[in-house]
């Protein structure tokens, strides 16, 4: 049985996969990357080699060596290392389950396989069902993100009755803007201590209203401080003050989704942000322009998320 001792809450973030500029995998940063995760923006979870890690563009060997470096420079400084085990082929997913509880990580999740397709909840839940049992000691999370991978099968149908087929359920990661789908997972699994962490970084508060518990996504990478104050703020019902953050957040994100923004704009943003090369995205991505990068740390300046000791009179749109 997985252990439900401890409950995944709070921001994680979804781990970039660092690269040379050669497109190999640069393992030698993922420890200062998690020094730096932990100490300038708070944030004590990762989840590696999802969508923003570029997880399905990777090897299976790449994998299970990205997710060995998390387990292990994260020791005694995460609280929780969750490893994306999705693949179309059901062997492999399995594979990187059992390699996921051998390593020591704390869950793993799965997205639907999305090249030949499950056509329905029960057959979605069956494949989930497989790769969980590869792993029976393992939380196992069901990462929803139909956007991305087709499969509109609603969250809360796939949830109904889950536990029942997949005994190491613990929750849900929810990528999508549906606020109906997310309530309903959340009201109809109320006794059931599922974490419900919700991946629309710049929705996060209302999702928070809703019920969610966590929250899983690509900017908490270098803005995981500001969201936890807006946490603190929701927590303390300061909403007024919550909703300053959300919108400060809102501001950037809002920005770069203008100029277009996926996770080759991540990798630019975390390299600029934290001083971590994180190098170029794997093809078929392509890097981020030398202009949206200059456009992007402008607005990070002028919202006051990256330092701008030039300017005396401090920066104009900087949220409190
Ligand atoms: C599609 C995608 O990558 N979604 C991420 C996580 O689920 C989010 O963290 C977004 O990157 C973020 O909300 C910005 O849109
Ligand atoms: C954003 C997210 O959760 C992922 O990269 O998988």
């Amino acid at each position: 049985m997985a252990s439900s001792k401890k409950k995944l809450q709070g921001l994680v973030a979804a781990t970039i996969t660092p690269m040379t500029e050669h497109g190999e995998i640069n393992f030698s940063v993922i420890g200062q990357y998690v020094d730096y995760l932990v100490e300038e923006q708070g944030v004590k979870n990762v989840f590696v080699n999802g969508t923003t890690g570029e997880g399905l563009s990777l090897s299976v060997s790449e994998r299970r060596r990205v997710a060995e470096e998390w387990v292990t420079k994260g020791r005694n400084k995460l609280d929780q290392v969750v490893i994306h085990v999705g693949a179309l082929s059901l062997k492999e997913s399995q594979e990187l389950a059992q390699h996921a509880a051998e390593i020591g990580a704390d869950g793993i999740a799965v997205i639907a396989p999305f090249f030949l397709k499950p056509w329905n909840k029960d057959v979605l839940i069956n494949f989930l069902k497989e790769v969980a049992a590869a792993a029976p000691a393992l939380p196992f999370y069901y990462y929803h993100i139909p956007a991305v991978t087709g499969i509109k099968i609603r969250a809360e149908e796939v949830l109904d009755g889950i536990q029942e087929k997949i005994p190491t359920f613990q929750g849900l990661k929810f990528s999508d803007t549906d606020l109906l789908d997310f309530g309903q997972c959340v009201d109809q699994n109320r006794q059931r201590q599922f974490a419900f962490l919700f991946g629309v970084d710049e929705q996060l508060l209302s999702a928070l209203v809703m019920g969610a518990t966590g929250a899983v996504g690509s900017t908490y990478n270098y803005l995981g401080k500001k969201t936890n104050q807006m946490l603190e703020a929701f927590e303390k019902k300061d909403f007024s003050s919550a909703l300053n953050h959300q919108f400060c957040i809102q501001r950037f994100i809002n920005f770069v989704v203008k100029l277009g923004f996926g996770v080759s704009q991540t990798k630019a943003i975390m390299t600029l942000v934290s001083g971590i090369p994180m190098g170029p995205p794997r093809l078929p991505l392509q890097k981020a322009s030398r202009e949206f990068t200059d456009n992007a740390e402008a607005k990070l300046k002028s919202l006051d998320f990256l330092s701008f000791n030039d300017l005396k009179e401090g920066n104009l749109e900087a949220c409190s």
